[in-house]
């Protein structure tokens, strides 16, 4: 039966991280991929700037303390997701791409890029949010009549990439449980069929390459499984659990073990649960634990006797220097439970490449600051030190042990950590700055306010950076262009986006947000309590990147913000202007976040700000006010469990934003994803008096959620997909409008994009912005 008696299991270190950022301290891979894609560069050039990343990483990591001569260093790298390569790698790509892939199964680049990014009428994959970050990873389609091949050694490759530079690293690969928990069915798929039905399908590809990484070296293997932490994906807990038995069995008990690297099966983002007696009851070698989300095991685990257990006591999520007497302990603690025939080694909690690669890469961050914080190459230290404690005990690391200690010291005492003036002001507020009154009064004073026609027409908030408003912000920040010159640019933006919405003659104007860099960063350099980097990006999905926020101190708004920007906009124009936030919650969800207090604490600050400016843009005139909360889904807790908490603080802070209003100023939101039902009594809670949601892509579906619940609001469905450079037909608006008034009041609905326009080019805007002008009038006609 078990093969693995007869044979040692391959020596693990003591320290090892989950992965590592992939797109480049500088960019480099974001910046060679798309001058790959708008033609200025070829495969090979972009081959050369990846295999350099890759190297230079593996020295980096190296130099950081991770082992060369045993797999600490993780082969870990994508050109687009890691989602995507596995679907690469299983030849799973789906019909409609057929004719990009190669006679032996391979996508070139340009075929991998084309599946990512789609083309003419072929949609690329669906991107979506993986687990609880602001990462998006491509959703694989999976049908019964999906055929999977081994089709990319790129793997292998890159281990052997490694091997030739004396570095002996571990393979990352998203484990078959997952890819398959995490794919929806093919259009046309039977009733019933689930994607992870064809577990027994895509386990002899895994197989396959194992068997070519052991060849060319390799000792383990990692496969990551974050789908075993999760409630939320595709498939029931039973169907995970019999998931696991089976590809487990097929991959460590079937394979004999020295024919295959031993496999360390991760799961990253939360706590394993009952899924953790279940895995160690498998053949496999090791599993890595993420002891920042999860809770250390309360007691011993049958079957962890004889494997490698990785604590993940380092946050790889956030970037808050580690308590690493804490966490030594906690590895001390682990090594107690798993018993004495188990290997405890630290760890990661999830991959690093949710945080930027180098503090010491932000020469403006004030240094006291800086000295509470490690990005991913501070959290490799952290690791190696923990790792040599673990070996040594901890008086060899007593050094690292004390400086962490001073650190979180003075991040306890710092000024502007707490500060009474923010907390006593919270801590006064009654119920009410929580209410708004009726629901029908308002709708009532809104009416009457601003006169719009049915189906009132506007935009979710930005036009498109184009290239001379980044050149522009980039002139301003070297100081190459003042900041007098700088506002006059955005002025004469703001009269362009106005210009061209009064000629496609939308309803409710919008000023573009020119002026933001970010709709969450801009906010945090204008608030107290936030500070942000210079080079501190990290991948949001494919070559676009983010510069979260780091929200380390008591919030609150030293002037207006958007007032000015607002008021300028509306002075140009007879249509109501919108005023554009961005909301507690996805300030927090795109921020790295203070972990010395609940999020809740911390969202009602950034909330009472927010109250503030909305007060400010209601006495200036503005009838309306958009507070967005795209990451109100992105935050909801991977286990049921926990939902109702987080659903109570999250709600009551976008309450407390928005509900210092007039019956007569009308608040909406924005949420930019489809799961609507899933999250229906929250946007409930909300009471904002409209909210826009995306639903092209899903043809309207969710709009049968809200008439089943009874939703009394008025909501604004997407009719255009912006993920999509198409521009959709007058009669294709048409069609989705025809069926929305048919299953909503027509005076519940608004008519706009899906989401902000930034990430699309005017080519695409304009005619999309007047197919859906036309379609308006159309439908409107027949009402
Ligand atoms: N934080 C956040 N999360 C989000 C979203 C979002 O909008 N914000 N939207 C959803 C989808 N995710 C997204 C993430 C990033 C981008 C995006 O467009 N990112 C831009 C960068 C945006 C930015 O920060 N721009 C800065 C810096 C731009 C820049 O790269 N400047 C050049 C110089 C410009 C020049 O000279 O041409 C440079 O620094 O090298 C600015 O405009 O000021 C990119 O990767 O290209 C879009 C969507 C979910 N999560
Ligand atoms: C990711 S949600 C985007 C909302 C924002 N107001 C925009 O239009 O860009
Ligand atoms: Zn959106």
């Amino acid at each position: 039966m078990t093969t693995n008696d007869t044979t040692a299991t391959p020596e693990f270190p003591a320290g090892t991280v989950l992965g590592y950022p992939r797109i480049g301290p500088r960019r480099e891979l974001k910046k060679a991929i798309e001058a790959f894609w708008a033609g200025r560069t070829d495969a090979a050039e972009v081959e050369a700037v990846a295999a350099d990343l890759r190297r230079r990483t593996r020295t980096r990591l190296a130099e950081l303390g991770l082992r060369t001569d045993l797999p600490a260093i993780p082969s870990a790298f994508s050109f687009y997701d890691q989602v995507l390569d596995a679907t690469a790698l299983l030849g799973a790509v789906p019909a409609r791409f057929a004719d990009l892939v190669g006679d032996d199964g391979r996508l070139d680049l340009a075929g991998y890029s084309t599946v990512a990014r789609g083309r003419g009428e072929d949609l690329p994959l669906e991107m979506t949010k993986w687990f609880d970050t602001n990462y998006h990873y491509l959703v694989p389609e999976i049908g019964p009549e999906t055929e999977f091949r081994y089709a990319s050694d790129r793997p292998v490759r890159e281990f052997a990439e490694g091997l030739a530079d004396g570095v002996l690293t571990r393979p990352v690969i998203v484990g078959p449980v997952t890819y398959l928990a995490l794919a929806k069915p093919t259009e046309g798929a039977p009733e019933g069929f689930s994607p992870i039905d064809r577990l027994a399908d895509v386990l002899p590809v895994y197989a396959e390459l194992l068997r070519d990484l052991r060849a060319a070296g390799a000792t383990w293997v990692q496969l990551d499984e974050p789908a075993l932490v999760s409630d939320s994906v595709d498939a029931t807990p039973e169907q995970l659990h019999a998931a696991v038995a089976e590809a487990y069995r097929a991959l460590a008990t079937q394979i004999p073990a020295d024919e295959r690297p031993a496999i360390l099966v991760a799961a990253p983002y939360g706590d394993l649960g009952e899924a953790l007696p279940l895995l160690a009851a498998t053949d496999i070698e090791g599993i890595a634990l993420d002891l920042v989300r999860g809770a250390l095991p309360a007691e011993p685990v049958p079957g962890l006797a004889g494997k490698v257990v990785v604590g993940g006591v380092i946050d790889g999520h956030n970037v808050w220097r580690a308590d690493l007497g804490r966490a030594l302990d906690r590895l001390e603690s682990l090594r107690g439970i798993a018993g004495a025939e188990a290997t405890v080694a630290a760890g990661t909690s999830t991959s690093l490449f949710h945080v930027p690669h180098d503090v010491e890469d932000e020469p403006a961050l004030d240094p006291t600051l800086r000295s509470w914080l490690a990005f991913a190459d501070q959290k490799v230290a952290e690791v190696a030190a923990l790792a040599t404690g673990l070996a040594e005990g901890g008086l060899a690391v007593k050094e690292q042990i004390l400086a962490a200690d001073a650190a979180l010291a003075t991040r306890r005492n710092a000024p502007g950590v707490v500060r009474p003036e923010v907390r006593e002001r919270l801590a006064a507020l009654g119920e009410d700055a929580f209410q708004r009154g009726d629901f029908a009064d308002r709708k009532a004073a809104q009416a009457q306010r601003l006169q719009l026609p049915p189906l009132p027409t506007t935009t979710i908030g930005s036009f498109p950076q184009t290239p001379d408003i980044r050149k522009a912000r980039a002139a301003h920040d070297r100081g190459d262009l003042s900041t007098a010159q700088y506002e006059d640019e955005m002025r004469a933006e703001i009269r362009r986006v106005v210009e061209l919405q009064e000629s496609i003659g939308l309803d409710v104007l919008v000023h573009g947000e020119p002026e933001r860099n970010d709709m969450v960063q801009y906010f945090a350099e204008n608030l107290d309590g936030f500070a942000v980097t210079q080079n501190g990006w990290v991948q949001s999905y494919g070559s676009r990147c983010t510069r979260p926020s780091i929200l380390w101190g008591d919030v609150s708004r030293p002037a207006p913000i958007t007032v000015g920007w607002t008021q300028y906009t509306q002075s140009l124009t007879s249509k109501p202007v919108k005023g554009m936030l961005t909301g507690p919650v996805t300030i927090l969800a795109w921020s790295f976040v203070r972990d010395d207090q609940p999020l809740g604490d911390t969202a009602n600050q950034v909330a009472l700000a927010l109250r503030d400016e909305i007060t400010d843009l209601e006495a200036a005139g503005i009838a309306i006010v958009q507070v967005d909360e795209p990451a109100l889904r992105e935050l909801l807790p991977l286990r049921a469990a926990d939902h109702a908490a987080y659903l109570d603080w999250s709600v009551r802070s976008f309450r407390l934003a928005t509900s210092g209003v007039r019956a007569d100023t009308q608040i909406h939101t924005h949420l930019c994803y489809s799961e609507f039902g899933e999250v229906i009594g929250a946007i409930d809670g909300l009471d904002a008096d409209v909210t826009s949601i995306e639903a092209a892509r899903s043809k309207m579906e969710i709009l049968g959620d809200i008439a089943d619940a009874g939703y009394p609001r008025a909501v604004g469905p997407g009719v255009y997909d912006i993920h999509s450079p198409r521009v959709p037909s007058e009669a294709e608006v048409t069609e989705l409008l025809e069926s929305a008034v048919k299953s909503i009041a027509v005076d519940q609905l608004w008519v706009n994009p899906d989401c902000g326009l930034k990430t699309r080019r005017y080519e695409e805007v304009t005619p999309s912005l007047e197919s859906i002008l036309a379609a308006t009038r159309a439908v409107r006609a027949t009402l």
